[in-house]
């Protein structure tokens, strides 16, 4: 009998496409989904929260968890630490629930590697320009790291091809609208396999 796990959804792509955005109108509709919040070393922004935006921890605690092995994945982005808590996603996933992540694009590699199971969805800005307006509308980095998220920016647009799905935001809602029929396709493609591997057994006992 196979498993009743949950799904890992891993959603990326560069810096002020939408991510965030297009999450949590996501939550709004999917309330049942689990986000995974994530660590990392960044400065706690105007805004944010210890624990709903982010883990934040000095440099010496990351690499301490690092070593003791309990992230599942992490990568320095732009002079930070970020990396997603393994036993969340493993005990959430284990419980049935499906999983989402929001990293970037080392750290979702990395992922695909030890879960090749996953779903993994790459968020397409609808213009290099426009991505860089996002980020500086956004007004939360410095004119310096614009720039250096705009240079990881085109070495990430090149990984694109890694991923299972591309999802362009142009609109938010519609970007949204994809990203679950994506979920929900992922769910039937799921049930059938198991619907067939338990006819497969059932045949093999008569
Ligand atoms: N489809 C859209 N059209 C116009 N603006 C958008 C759209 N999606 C997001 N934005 C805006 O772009 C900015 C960046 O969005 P957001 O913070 O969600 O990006 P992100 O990919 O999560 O960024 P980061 O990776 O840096 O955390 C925000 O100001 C947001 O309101
Ligand atoms: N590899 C990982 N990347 C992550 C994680 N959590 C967030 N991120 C990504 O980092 C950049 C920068 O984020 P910001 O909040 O400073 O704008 C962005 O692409 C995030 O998606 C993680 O756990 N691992």
């Amino acid at each position: 009998m196979i498993e009743e796990k949950g799904i890992l959804f891993i959603l990326s792509g560069p810096s002020g496409v939408g991510k965030g955005t297009v999450r949590k109108e996501l939550f709004n509709r999917k309330p049942d989904l689990k986000y995974s919040i994530s660590m990392t070393t960044r400065n706690r922004r105007t805004g944010e929260t210890d624990g709903i935006d982010y883990f934040y921890k000095s440099k010496e605690e990351f690499e301490e968890l690092v070593e003791q092995g309990q992230l599942l994945e992490y990568a320095k982005y732009v002079n930070n630490y970020y990396g997603t808590p393994r036993a969340y996603v493993e005990e959430t996933l284990a419980a049935g629930h499906d999983v989402f992540l929001e990293i970037e694009v080392q750290g979702a590699l990395q992922v695909k590697e030890n879960f090749p199971e996953g779903v993994f969805i790459f968020l397409f800005p609808p213009s290099l320009v426009e991505l860089k307006n996002r980020i500086v509308n956004r007004g939360t980095e410095t004119t310096e790291l614009v720039l250096n998220r705009l240079k990881e920016a085109r070495k990430e647009i090149e990984m694109m091809d890694a991923y299972d799905y591309v999802v362009v935001n142009d609109q938010v809602e519609l970007a949204v609208s994809k990203v679950q029929s994506i979920i929900q396709s992922e769910h039937l493609k799921r049930e059938r396999i198991e619907k067939q591997y338990k006819k497969l057994l059932e045949d093999e006992m008569e």
